[in-house]
């Protein structure tokens, strides 16, 4: 690779500090690392602690790689903050709107651009869609932002679309009994394009509320706007999968490059994940894999909820009897912490003394080896967009259960449109649970759905190998955006 005026460029990436966010920029920047870019990569303290931790636990990578770096810089969170609680999430937004990472960003490329700082001039910003303020620093330094939307294209556009429906004054909701009588379910919106008969219990969930000044749902929309402000914006998903929203993307923000699935552009340009392309919050448990081993292919369901939902002590109850009553292996990843929001959360007696055998329970795992096993016939999932293009990377159908954001569109689409999802209810019932696993692992439906995903999971090889439109986009954003314009091609 080629340099700018005999110097490298240098990207400075900045994820949103939440693991789902984390994780896939991390992939981008080690793609555009391979690319030839001297990478800084920008963790808040309270994420730094975290990924070093878990580094020192053999889980992440945050050591010194030539021409990667890390920092950190403040983020205005308590020191107790584990951002495993709404609570959390909502501080962070709130420090976000509010302004204060935007001096100790600005403050931390001025410290890079010096002479004495050993690395070469930043070229170009690569920010979370959610970390909009980083255009303002952009335009101080006057280089390229370039939003990354770890979300689906479908999630995006949906909390775009928020303020039209504030404006058609269909949100916020009326009145709270809008929330259980059926309101969510009969509302359809139309209007939508690419987003065909989209209920509004599809949208992303920040919708729910009466409170116009409810801090998710004002984050959601301000920062989805905020996107106008990007030079461009590159998005984790592929043209087959999302081509219709995709399209609406382009022609509402000009300069749009899908280039996912990332897990796969990543994998494929380096012919395995790398290492420094890992990044756990939490210690992942290895041991799952040798459980894997030992079982027949398609065997084996899968559970995961990802690093923020939570659920209640009897929603666990209900998952764990539809499990073991399905009387099929499972792979239960319970999060230590605030996975389950009450106090009656430890699993029955009973439960274990039933599954054992049949079922390995872990706090954290290596996902992507896990839905990449042959024995995974299943996945349940609360469809985060990560897990989601993980599960259509490896041809795995999927039990739905949506808990908040964009995981709504993505069910949705994954149920009705790519056809390898079914949703279980918000109200989680033990029979249903039950009905789907067999369904899932044994039925004529599951073996369809199974059909479908090994479809989809070809075409996301196809659009990330070596001239893939996944793969051109990705050429094209890095020769005509973030290198200023063939500058270093
Ligand atoms: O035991 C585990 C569980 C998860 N993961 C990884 O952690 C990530 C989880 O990401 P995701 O599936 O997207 O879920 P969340 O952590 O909930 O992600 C947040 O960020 C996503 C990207 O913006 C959004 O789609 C979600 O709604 C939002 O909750 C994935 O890469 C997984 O492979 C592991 O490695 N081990």
């Amino acid at each position: 690779m080629g340099s700018v005026g005999g110097r490298k460029p240098h990207a400075v990436c900045i994820p949103c500090p939440a693991q789902g966010h984390i994780n896939a920029m991390l992939k981008l920047a080690n793609l555009l690392h391979f690319k030839g870019f001297h990478v800084t990569f920008v963790h808040t303290e309270f994420s730094y602690k975290r990924v070093a931790n878990a580094a020192a636990a053999g889980s992440s990578v945050i050591g010194s790689i030539d021409g990667f770096r890390y920092e950190a810089i403040p983020d205005g969170l308590p020191i107790t903050s584990d951002l495993n609680s709404n609570q959390d999430l909502r501080s962070l937004c709130t420090s976000i709107r509010n302004g204060s990472l935007y001096g100790p960003f600005r403050d931390l490329l001025e410290r890079l651009n010096e002479p004495s700082s050993g690395v070469p001039p930043v070229t170009c910003i690569v920010s979370d869609s959610l970390m909009s303020f980083t255009a303002g620093v952009a335009k101080e330094f006057e280089i390229p932002d370039v939003f990354f939307c770890s979300t689906s294209a479908c999630g995006f556009m949906g909390f775009y679309h928020y303020k039209e429906l504030v404006e058609r004054g269909i949100v916020p909701l009326k009145s709270e009994d809008d929330l259980v009588n059926g309101y969510l379910d009969s509302t359809v919106i139309d209007w939508m394009p690419g987003m065909p008969n989209m209920r509004l219990r599809d949208l992303p969930s920040f919708i729910r509320t009466t409170d116009p000044d409810e801090v998710m749902f004002n984050f959601a929309l301000n920062e989805a706007q905020a996107s106008h402000r990007a030079t461009a914006i590159i998005v984790n998903s592929f043209d087959d999968l999302e081509g219709p929203v995709l399209d609406e993307m382009s022609s509402t923000f000009g300069s749009v490059y899908p280039i996912g699935p990332l897990n796969l552009l990543c994998s494929q340009a380096f012919g395995t994940m790398p290492e420094s392309a890992r990044s756990s919050l939490w210690k992942e448990d290895s041991a799952c894999l040798d459980w894997l081993e030992g079982r027949q292919a398609n065997s084996v369901i899968y559970v995961n909820f990802g690093s923020l939902a939570t659920m209640t002590g009897q929603q666990l109850t209900e998952f764990a009897w539809g499990l073991a009553n399905s009387g099929h292996d499972f792979l239960w990843i319970i999060r230590p912490d605030a996975l389950v929001v009450d106090e009656s959360a430890a699993l029955p007696r009973e439960f274990l003394v039933e599954t054992s055998g049949r079922g390995f329970l872990a706090s954290w795992c290596p996902q992507e080896d896990v839905l990449g096993h042959p024995s995974i016939g299943g996945f349940l999932t609360h469809c985060g967009w990560n897990s989601t293009m993980e599960a259509i990377s490896s041809g795995v159908p999927m039990i739905c259960w949506p808990f908040f954001a964009d995981q709504q569109p993505n069910c949705r689409f994954l149920c009705v449109e790519w056809g390898v999802g079914m949703e279980v209810d918000d109200d989680v019932k033990r029979e249903k649970v039950e009905e789907m696993v067999r369904e899932l692992l044994a039925g004529e439906k599951g073996a369809e759905m199974r059909r479908k995903a090994s479809q989809w999971k070809e075409r996301a090889i196809r659009a990330t190998e070596h001239g893939g439109k996944s793969f051109i986009k990705f050429e094209e954003v890095v020769k005509d955006v973030l290198s200023g314009g063939n500058v270093f091609y």
